[in-house]
């Protein structure tokens, strides 16, 4: 049985951040992740989890002044002791609210930056990151995001990328988080890619997201063919978390009006 978060920074968004969690579990999601909890006590969150037995599948590191256009620390030279200090703070969260994931942003370069410094950068703050975190049974995930569409400038933008640099940080507790939006956008070959990351030699993928293309709303609202692909991760035993970061393409109606896609997989009560 595949499991699914909803991304309560996307779904369920017309309401408070704390009464997200609910509606996650009324329309049947085992579990929630979503960008960043930092603006919430993590006891308040914790309660909300509990309170509606759901699982805290993965957030974000901090990642920079978001509205001034950050999106990310870990390949910025110079801002490395504001990467630390954020892991100290995601760590502190992670442990309250039982997450076993987090994820760390590359974040956008200054243009001009020196290519070497910005790679060895990363690396240094990933390896860092994954050490740290190794103890504490938390697994880090670095995600391609598309630089075509999203996020322009973004410096991790191809999964081919993302997995050739797992083995440049060489350490065990790092994998990719495949968001199937993304990779639609940049490379494709979303069947083979999955097959790849999750059933070869080394497994190279520890989280997935969707959403559609063209326009990131819900699954069958494009041109992936999610039927498809989720029956391969039922085939290849696939029992991580399948994270829903899509856009509801009815605002008004609200993402409940959007959830049919998801009518096969939804947890049942009891
Ligand atoms: O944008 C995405 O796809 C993400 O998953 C990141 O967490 C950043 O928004
Ligand atoms: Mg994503």
């Amino acid at each position: 049985m595949l499991k699914f978060a909803a991304n309560l920074t996307f779904l369920f968004a017309d309401r408070p951040f704390l009464d997200r969690f609910a509606a996650a579990a009324e329309a049947g999601f085992a579990g929630v992740e979503y960008l960043f909890p930092y603006d919430f006590p993590a006891a308040d969150i914790r309660a909300r989890l509990t309170a509606h037995d759901l699982t805290q599948a993965l957030f974000n590191l901090p990642a920079g002044d978001w509205a001034a256009g950050e999106r990310g620390l870990a390949a910025l030279p110079g801002r490395e002791a504001d990467f630390r200090a954020g892991l100290d703070q995601a760590r502190r969260y992670a442990e309250t609210l039982g997450c076993t994931r987090l994820h760390a942003m590359a974040g956008i370069p200054p243009i001009g930056a020196d290519p070497e410094l910005v790679r060895a950068t990363y690396l240094a703050n990933i390896r860092h990151a994954a050490r740290t975190l190794a103890a504490d049974g938390i697994t880090l995930m670095i995600e391609p995001i598309n630089s075509r569409i999203d996020m322009p400038g973004y410096w991790l933008d191809s999964p081919r990328a993302a997995f050739a640099l797992l083995d440049a940080i060489g350490e065990a507790n790092v994998r990719v988080q495949y968001d199937l939006y993304h990779a639609q956008i940049m490379e494709g070959d979303l069947a083979r890619t999955l097959e790849y990351g999750l059933a070869g030699p080394v497994p190279r993928i520890g989280h997935l997201q969707v959403a559609d293309n063209p326009g990131r709303g819900e699954p069958g609202s494009g041109e992936i063919a999610y039927p498809f692909l989720f029956a391969i991760l039922e085939r290849l035993g696939y029992d991580g978390w399948i994270g829903c970061e899509y856009k509801p393409a009815n605002l008004a109606a609200g993402t409940e009006a959007g959830l049919g896609w998801f009518a096969p997989y939804r947890r049942r009560a009891g």
